[in-house]
């Protein structure tokens, strides 16, 4: 299932499998709130590593800026992916029914010096977002203000 939202992606969202989607809802949900385009494909680095070369490779081109990667158990995907890009991928680890999800966490955060995967929670798909955001705020008013007010509206609940 690859899919985008109508306005040309700023976020590019890959997972290993479609059983994380259930997860990841909570990162295309989030993204969603905050008003920010992105795209969204299920290929993983082990089953269909082509696929992932040419996705990754192409990224920047279609004008994404930050991509967050969720991958289970050997969680390779955020660091093949961040191999072949100059964006910055920030990686999501999934729980897992047999480790709890701390063998996705150690292979996906035990990135070697020089090819850096900034990993949020086990299962942390809405920070994954949140963090993404923030990316594109550094250099995007719109989306830097869309952190402020949702840092306004926790304040408020
Ligand atoms: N870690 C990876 C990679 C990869 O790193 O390329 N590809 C799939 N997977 C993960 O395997 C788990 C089980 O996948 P299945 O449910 O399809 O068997 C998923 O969490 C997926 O992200």
């Amino acid at each position: 299932m690859d899919t985008a939202t109508e306005k040309a992606p700023l976020v590019g969202i890959i997972m290993g499998s479609k059983s994380d989607m259930p997860v990841m809802e909570g990162c295309t949900a989030e993204l969603d709130a905050l008003g920010v385009p992105y795209e969204l494909v299920i290929a993983s680095a082990h089953r269909n590593p082509a696929k992932v070369h040419e996705w990754a490779e192409s990224a920047a081109d279609r004008g994404v800026k930050v991509i967050v990667a969720a991958a289970g158990k050997a969680a390779h995907l955020g660091g093949v992916v961040a191999a072949f890009t100059p964006l910055p991928v920030i990686g999501v680890p999934m729980k897992t029914s047999d480790l709890g999800g701390l063998d996705s966490l150690l292979s996906m955060v035990q990135m070697p010096s020089g090819v850096p995967v900034a990993c949020v929670a086990i299962n942390g798909a809405k920070n994954a977002a949140i963090y993404a955001t923030q990316i594109l705020g550094a250099t995007m008013p719109e989306y830097r203000d869309a952190i402020a007010q949702l840092k306004r509206d926790m304040a408020e609940a």
